[in-house]
């Protein structure tokens, strides 16, 4: 039956009750209602043809990044006619296409200026072109078909961008026979973390301004192209001569379908720069992860130190709840987050961003406080940063041009630095202060989830050659006209004691932002070469910890720390905060939680003569109500602690070592990976 206006029946569009028009002939009121419902219609077609075109250049993009290419055979073939290596060709010539391999023997290796999670970075002088470029050795099995896609991936990303304000990559070295791949880049004098841990070194507003606006055009070109970064960090922005910064290290970046349809795993971004949701296991997330990673930065700039330094994932949650407040009912509601139930707060923490930031110059808060939304949704875009008063009102970005010649200052460097002097005063007695400050530019444990789960993978990397290289004796680099890469450093700086704790205020004034003291220390190793056991797989673990809560591999050997005892770490962490696994405990429990009399749990820890082992039986830290700080603090005495004990009974095993080399024994350290560990190399994450 049809409405009582003559409508028919069905139909619920809000107009019941108006007037039909006698049938051929229409009112004034009528025509306007017709052109109404037209220009209606039009606009639903219109928003139906654009999300349609969205979904297409989506589809093409996520198809772009699939591995297996539709490259004909016949096309194969060609490509390894052209010289490129079969294994290459067979999972992803798509990453190759159009382009020939470089040859070894056209560049000259000139010493080593970074060293990455996955790869080793040299200096070289092109002698084609005669000029310097940057070669980035990745570490891949190239038997591995997983790892192969992955380590394509970032070729076909890089290859799709074209901006100056992104890395550019400018061709490929490797030979038929090869089973090493390097990436070769334009040659970047800086990283922003090198700069901004550069002794007295002083930042201006319009310097400041200058590069946060170079990135967001970087990162606007990427969003525009569909690519996420999912890796956005100081150490990942490099800057040439000329005050040119650029977005680099797409190693984790990914397509993403801007209808989010697609999950993606939540692995992704170094800790201090990772959002809540990522935190929370969201995995439809977009644009607004790369934003939150800027917003960080922008105060970081500002604040001269790292503004949330947390070292596991549910410290750095806290620091993110502390500082811009738990996210609304609303939005734990429409975001159906799958760690909200773990990490849900009781009593919602209010929001302090203008508080905290309150020195800043308000343009420069404002926008901190648009990028550091709880909810991604509000960080908006890119675009409208760059809209934003920060960069419309005075004093203006300045031009790259006129950015000082810094001296060369990269993080690596930075790292370097500290090194020698750890060195240099080993043995001696070091000044705390100087430790201190020098051990904030780089995230420490855990410092990027992803990579954890490759962690093991990468471990059979450990002497930077790949997997191919140790069992295919591949001798392409000597024979090939590169020189022998220079011996791997054996050394890690050691964690400060007091990394996390002290962090002197500093208070923002309009004049140059002092950044004195961004000092650079490597994460934690993760070699397993301590004995762990007693720690059982926990079935309980919520993912976020098991998973992740894992030391940063940092390509040195020093102070070596387990997966296993970082996670133990975690899962303790987790039980003080969460209440022990086997109950579904909630975030804030620590806040109210009964605590344990005892305090520390007989049998938290235990190395050394009861045969370095982890046993862990229940929550470590006592914890008054209401005093989550002061129980983190406790668990990073606790992780230091663990690192001390690791670096004595490291030394010890070193000793002992060199005596078995004495008397003609095997060191351990020199035995290969074997085959049995393929399976742990990476699958190419979403
Ligand atoms: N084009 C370049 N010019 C100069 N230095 C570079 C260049 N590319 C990379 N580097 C240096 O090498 C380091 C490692 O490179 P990159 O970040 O790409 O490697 P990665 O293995 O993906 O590292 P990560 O552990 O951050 O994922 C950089 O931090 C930078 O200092």
């Amino acid at each position: 039956m049809g409405c009582v206006c003559g409508r028919p029946a069905g139909i619920d569009d809000g107009r019941c009750g108006e007037t039909p028009p006698p049938p051929g002939k229409l009112s004034a009121a009528g025509v306007a209602v017709v052109r109404s419902r037209e220009e209606e219609a039009r606009k639903q077609a219109r928003a139906r043809d654009e999300a349609l075109e969205r979904r297409r250049a989506a589809a093409m993009a996520m198809a772009a990044c699939h591995v297996r290419s539709p490259v004909p055979r016949a096309v194969e073939a060609e490509q390894v006619a052209a010289g490129w290596p079969p294994w290459l060709v067979n999972v992803a010539a798509e990453a190759v296409r159009g382009w020939v391999p470089r040859r070894a023997e056209s560049f000259e290796k000139l010493d080593k200026i970074g060293q990455g999670t996955y790869s080793n970075v040299y200096r070289a002088r092109d002698l084609e072109k005669q000029k310097i470029v940057a070669l980035k050795k990745v570490r891949f099995d190239n038997l591995e078909p997983e790892s192969v896609k992955f380590m394509a991936r970032e070729i076909l990303i890089l290859r799709r961008l074209d901006h100056p304000n992104i890395i550019k990559l400018e061709g490929l070295v490797t030979s038929r026979m090869s089973c090493s791949l390097y990436l070769v880049f334009e040659y970047m004098e800086h990283d922003l973390a090198g700069l901004a841990s550069f002794p007295g070194l002083k930042l201006t507003e319009p310097q400041v301004k200058c590069y946060m606006q170079q990135l967001l055009r970087g990162l606007e070109h990427c969003h525009s192209h569909h690519i996420l970064h999912r890796d956005i960090k100081g150490s990942n922005l490099l800057i040439d001569n000329r005050g040119i910064l650029k977005i680099a290290d797409f190693g984790l970046a990914s397509f993403f379908d801007p209808e989010q349809r697609h999950p993606l795993t939540s692995r992704v971004v170094t800790l201090w720069y990772r959002p809540p949701e990522l935190l929370l296991g969201a995995t439809n997330y977009g644009v607004a992860v790369d934003l939150w990673s800027t917003g960080c930065i922008l105060a970081e700039l500002y604040a001269g130190k790292p503004i949330m330094p947390g070292r596991t994932e549910v410290e750095q949650l806290h620091k993110i709840f502390k500082l811009c407040g738990s996210p609304s009912e609303d939005y734990w509601t429409k975001s159906r987050l799958p760690h909200a139930t773990i990490f849900k707060p009781q009593h919602p923490y209010a929001r302090r961003v203008t508080d905290t930031f309150k020195d800043f110059p308000s343009p420069a808060r404002a926008l901190v406080d648009v990028l550091l939304s709880v909810d991604p949704v509000d960080r908006r875009t890119a675009s409208s940063a760059l809209q934003s008063e920060f960069f419309t009102t005075k004093p203006y970005a300045c031009n790259p041009s006129s950015l000082p010649r810094y001296p060369p200052s990269k993080e690596y460097d930075a790292k370097r630095r500290e090194e020698e002097r750890r060195q240099g005063t080993a043995g001696g007695k070091q000044n705390p202060e100087k430790r201190t400050r020098e051990s904030r530019a780089v995230p420490a444990p855990d410092a990027n989830a992803e990579l954890v789960s490759s962690l093991q993978k990468r471990q059979a990397q450990a002497n930077t050659k790949s997997r191919s290289e140790m069992f295919n004796p591949c001798k392409e680099d000597s024979a090939s006209g590169f020189p022998m890469e220079p011996p791997r450093s054996t050394h890690v700086a050691e964690p400060s004691e007091d990394s996390r704790h002290v962090y002197p205020t500093r208070t923002f004034h309009s004049g140059p932002l002092v950044n004195h003291n961004h000092p650079s220390k490597p994460g934690p190793s993760t070699k397993g070469e301590l004995h762990v056991s007693g720690v059982a797989d926990p079935p309980n673990i919520p993912v976020a910890l098991s998973a992740r809560s894992s030391a940063r591999p940092d390509n040195s050997n020093g102070a070596v720390v387990t997966q296993a005892e970082v996670f133990a770490h975690g899962r303790r962490l987790s039980e003080s905060i969460n209440g022990p696994f086997s109950s579904s405990g909630k975030y804030d429990q620590a806040f109210h939680q009964k605590d344990d009399k005892s305090g520390r749990v007989d049998g938290a820890i235990g190395y050394g003569s009861k045969g370095n082992k982890i046993h862990h039986s229940g929550p470590l830290t006592s914890c008054p109500p209401g005093n989550v700080d002061q129980m983190l603090k406790e668990n990073d005495r606790q992780i230091q602690e663990v690192f001390r004990r690791t670096r004595v009974e490291k030394s010890r095993v070193r000793r002992a070592g060199e005596g078995r080399h004495q008397f003609g024994l095997r060191d351990f350290g020199a035995v290969p990976v074997f085959p049995s560990s393929r399976s742990s190399y990476r699958a190419a994450p979403q």
